[in-house]
C-alpha cells in the first residue's frame, strides 16, 4: 500500500530524472555555453534598440524530426554570416505545442509521434538537438510552456516565448522572471495586447515561487526578475502587422513605461495560419521598416525545409522537412524572405546615417 496520498487523480506513466540530472548527463560545452551568452546580449540589444539590425527568429512551428531540424540549422547557419550586418538569425526550435483543445503536444511529449508518448526520449533528443544545433554557432529559440520541462532546456536557448494562450497565465510570468533570455510575450489569441504588456511587467519583477531545479527537491525560489521582455504582435481576430497596429502598440507600451522594441510574427493570427501570407505580411513590414519605423525590432517566420504541412501519418509516407503542425514556408522563400528583410534594414540605416550611396551599400550586402 502506498504512504503517499491519493493527491491527484492520475498514475504514473514513466519515470524521469531531475532537470539537474540530464543536464550532469549531457552538459553544455563551456564554448557554446559563451556562444549562447554573447547571442542572448546581442538579442537583448537588439530589442532595447541599441542595435539597429532585426532579429529574426525562423525555423519550423514544431520539431518532430530531429534529423530534418538539424539539416535546416545546417542550411540557417550556412547563410546566418551573409546577413551578419543586418539580421541577427536565430532558430525556432518548439518542442511543446500548447493546443486549443487537444492534439499532438509536441516532441517533449510525444517523440514517436503514435501516442506512446515516450517523455525521457523527447527531453533527451531535444537536449541532444539543441546541443548540435549550438555548436553550429546558431542560436535556438524556443516556446516556453510546461515550467517543469523547460528546465531540462532552458540554458541552451538563446531567446524564448511565452505564447498567446499562456501570456495570462500568473505561472508562466514568474518562470519568465528567472529565465536566463529575452523573452517574448504574445498578445492573445483574440488580439488583446494589454494583457502581453502586463505579462512584461509582472516578468520584469522579481518573483517567489516554487519549483525544482537540485536533486528532484522542490523549493521557493526567488527570481531577479527578466529585464529583457519584449512584445509579440501575432495578429488575433484580425491581423495587427500594419502601421496604425504598430502605433497603437507603441502607445500601450510607452504609456506603461516600457521600451519599445516590438516583435511581429508573420504567422498565426497575422497570416490567418495561411502559410504564404507570412510573405505578404513579412512585405508588408519591410515597407514600414524602409522607411524609417525603428520599433520594429524583429519579426518571427515559420518556414521548414519544404513549404505547407502534412497530417501525421505511417513514417514511410510522411515528406522529409515538411511541418505536422501550423503550414510553413518554404526554403526557397524563405531566403527570398530573409533577402528582402535585410534590404530593409538597409535602408532603414540610410534614413539614420550620414548621407552615403545606398545602392553601393545595397550591393555590398548582396554579395
Ligand atoms: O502554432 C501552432 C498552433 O497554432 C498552436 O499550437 C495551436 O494549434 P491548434 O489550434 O491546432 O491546437
Ligand atoms: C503556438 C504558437 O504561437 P501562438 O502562441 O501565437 O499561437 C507558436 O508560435 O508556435
Amino acid at each position: 500500500m502506498s504512504d503517499v496520498p491519493a493527491i491527484l487523480s492520475a498514475r504514473t506513466h514513466m519515470q524521469l530524472p531531475g532537470n539537474d540530472e540530464l543536464i550532469r548527463t549531457m552538459p553544455c560545452p563551456s564554448t557554446t555555453a559563451m556562444n549562447i551568452e554573447r547571442i542572448r546580449e546581442e538579442v537583448s540589444r537588439i530589442l532595447a534598440r541599441e542595435d539597429d539590425r532585426l532579429l529574426v527568429i525562423v525555423g519550423p512551428c514544431s520539431i518532430h524530426d530531429p534529423v530534418a531540424a538539424l539539416d535546416y540549422a545546417h542550411r540557417l547557419s550556412e547563410i546566418k554570416a551573409e546577413f551578419e550586418d543586418t539580421l541577427c538569425l536565430v532558430m525556432r526550435t518548439y518542442f511543446e505545442k500548447p493546443r486549443t483543445t487537444v492534439g499532438w503536444k509536441g516532441f517533449v511529449y510525444d517523440p514517436n509521434l503514435d501516442g506512446s508518448a515516450d517523455m525521457l526520449k523527447g527531453l533527451t533528443k531535444a537536449r541532444e538537438l539543441l546541443l548540435n544545433i549550438n555548436a553550429l554557432g546558431l542560436g535556438a529559440a524556443t516556446e516556453f510552456l510546461c515550467p517543469l520541462n523547460a528546465l531540462y532546456i532552458a540554458d541552451l536557448i538563446s531567446w524564448g516565448a511565452i505564447g498567446a494562450r499562456t501570456t495570462e497565465s500568473q505561472t508562466h510570468r514568474e518562470l519568465a522572471s528567472a529565465l536566463p533570455c529575452p523573452i517574448g510575450f504574445k498578445n492573445s489569441t483574440d488580439g488583446n495586447i494589454q494583457v502581453a504588456i502586463n505579462a512584461i511587467q509582472a516578468a520584469q519583477s522579481q518573483q517567489i515561487f516554487c519549483t525544482t531545479i537540485r536533486n528532484g527537491k522542490f523549493e521557493a525560489i526567488e527570481s531577479t526578475g527578466n529585464k529583457s521582455c519584449h512584445l509579440i504582435l501575432r495578429g488575433g481576430r484580425k491581423p495587427n502587422y500594419h502601421p496604425e497596429d504598430i502605433e497603437q502598440a507603441i502607445s500601450q507600451l510607452e504609456s506603461a513605461a516600457l521600451p519599445s522594441g516590438i516583435m511581429v510574427d508573420c504567422s498565426h493570427g497575422n497570416s490567418q495560419k495561411i502559410h504564404s501570407n507570412q510573405v505578404v505580411v513579412a512585405g508588408a513590414l519591410c515597407e514600414q521598416i524602409s522607411t524609417g519605423q525603428e520599433n520594429i525590432s524583429a519579426v518571427m517566420i515559420e518556414s521548414f525545409l519544404e513549404e505547407g504541412s502534412q497530417k501525421i501519418g505511417a513514417k514511410e509516407n510522411m515528406v522529409y522537412g515538411q511541418s505536422i503542425t501550423d503550414s510553413c514556408i518554404g526554403w526557397t522563400e524563405t531566403c527570398q524572405t530573409l533577402d528582402m528583410l535585410s534590404e530593409a534594414v538597409v535602408r532603414r540605416r540610410s534614413l539614420f546615417t550620414a548621407p552615403h550611396n545606398l545602392e553601393i551599400e545595397l550591393k555590398i550586402n548582396a554579395v
